[in-house]
Parts: structure tokens; sequence; C-alpha cells
């Protein structure tokens, strides 16, 4: 088995011991995890496990009953959000909800914490990175709110580009694409992940999350099962036991595919 290389220095996310409870349940019971500058996390888990509510208490967007999220190295509980903005950006599924404005005017959303300091003069040349990695140029000025799903989730993903953090988190930023848009949205974190920063996002297929993560951490009812590598952590035990239901892992071609076992019928 191979081990995934541990980083030095201060983690982009580090979660303590975090406890969540809603609706008088606990829903996230004592998740400890790093996600480093350069690396790219993938959370997985069956419905329901707690993957967006820990990923909200991570973003600093919900407060959680006990524990700690430090991101950068600093306490999201008392850190002010428009300095926690400069150091994490948050794609979730309500980023593609209605909105009146452009694409062009989304994605320059993501410079608003940057108004009035020196790095606003970056926000041009920051911009139009992010337009052309996401391939926007030909929606660039269409409402957002009259774009496909798929389209919304590629413009929140450039919009989160555009905040230029060292953290980004992302929830399903795949859940609308198409293979060839999936494939693209993951080479793209890659490319941000290669740039020294670090990338956790919540992601359903396995496979996918075994080809492009370098670490893949696994929940089941509000608990951290496991975290490692895709050998360590892509074994058809785990999955199964994992996901209540029996699952085949192969290699083809140097990766690993994860499918479900069905019966014959
Ligand atoms: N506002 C709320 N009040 C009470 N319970 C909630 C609330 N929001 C979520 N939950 C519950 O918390 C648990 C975790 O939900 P969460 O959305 O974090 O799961 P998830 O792993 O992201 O699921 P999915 O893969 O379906 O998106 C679920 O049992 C859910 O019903």
């Amino acid at each position: 088995m191979t081990a995934a290389v541990q980083p030095a220095g201060t983690p982009g996310i580090a979660a303590e011991d975090v406890r969540v409870e809603l609706g008088g349940r606990e829903v996230v019971r004592g998740v400890s995890l790093e996600v480093h500058p350069g690396e790219l996390v993938a959370l997985v888990g069956p419905n329901g496990c707690g993957k967006s509510t820990l990923l909200s208490v991570l973003s600093g967007t919900r407060g959680p009953k006990s524990g700690r999220v430090t991101i950068d190295g600093r306490d999201v509980a008392t850190t002010p959000l428009r300095e926690l903005a400069r150091h994490r950006s948050v794609v979730t599924q309500q980023n593609r909800v209605d909105t009146p404005f452009t694409v062009a005017e989304v994605v320059a959303m993501g410079r608003y914490p940057w108004l009035r300091t020196p790095r606003a003069a970056d926000s041009p040349a920051v911009i139009a990175d992010a337009v052309e990695l996401c391939e926007l140029a030909d929606i660039i000025d269409r409402p957002f709110a009259q774009l496909s799903g798929g389209q919304q989730a590629r413009v929140s993903l450039a919009r989160a580009l555009a905040q230029d953090t060292p953290v980004m988190m992302l929830d399903e930023p795949t859940a609308a694409l198409d293979i060839h848009h999936q494939e693209q949205v993951l080479e793209i974190l890659r490319i941000h992940r290669d740039a020294g920063n670090a990338v956790l996002l919540v992601v359903h297929d396995l496979t996918l999350a075994a080809a492009y993560a370098d670490r893949i951490a696994v929940m089941k009812h509000g608990e951290l099962l496991a975290i490692g590598s895709t050998d360590e952590v892509m074994t058809a035990e785990l999955l199964s036991r994992t996901y209540d239901h029996p699952v085949e892992v192969i290699e083809h071609g140097g990766r690993r595919v994860i499918l479900p076992e069905r019966s014959s019928r």
C-alpha cells in the first residue's frame, strides 16, 4: 500500500473533534481532519451522513456544537467574515440559485473580499484566467439565471477561482455536469492544487474521487470512518461497509474503478 504524502507546515484546513447538532440530533460526531496546501481531498459517504454539514462548519458558515476549525491557521470562530473570505472560497449547491446578474458579474463577485486592498489591482487578470479555465467566454454576457445547471456550476467555480484564496471547498461541484465537464472541473481543481492550494470537495462519484484526489475521507453516520490514499481507502470491504451495498473495485489502465454489484437479471 502507498501511504499518502503528508506535507508539513500550517494546514489549509484543520478540524479538531468537530461536533454538530441539528434538530436535536448529532449529525457530525467528532470529526478531525486536515487538508494541506497542495493537496486535494475528496469527502465521500452515503446520503445524509453529514458531508454538507461538515463542509458548512469548515467554511465558517455554521458554528459547531464543539470542536475547533482553522483555515490557513486562523480560527474560523473568531475571524471576521471578510478576512475569512480572503483565505477560503466555497462553492455550495446554493451558489446556483436565481440571481439577476450576468455571468461576468457573478464571476467578478469573487473579487469582493479584495476591494480596497492592494490586490484589487490583480482583479482583471485573475478574472480573465478564471473565465478562460472554466471556458465561459461564449456565455459571459448571459444572465446567470438562464443558464443550465451545468453551466451555472462552472460559473460558480469561476467565481471561487476569482476569489483567489489558498483554500477552496466545494459541495458536489460535478453533480450537474456531463462527463466532459466533470473531467474539466476536476482538471481545474488539480491545476489549483498544483499551484499550492488546499482543496476539499464533496463528491459522490467514487471513481472520480479515486482518479483525482490525493486523499479520500469517508464519512458514515456523522463519523469519519477512514482518511487516506486511494490505495488505503478505496477497498471493496470498506466501501461495501460504508454504503451498505456490495461494491467491486477493479484496476483498469492503472486506475481504480468502483462498481456497485448488481444482480444479473
Ligand atoms: N436544518 C436541519 N435540521 C435538522 N436536520 C438537518 C438539517 N439539515 C440537515 N439535517 C440532517 O443532517 C444530516 C446530515 O445532512 P447533510 O446534508 O450534511 O448530509 P450529506 O452527507 O451532505 O447528504 P447528501 O449526500 O444527501 O447531500 C441528515 O440526516 C439531515 O437530514
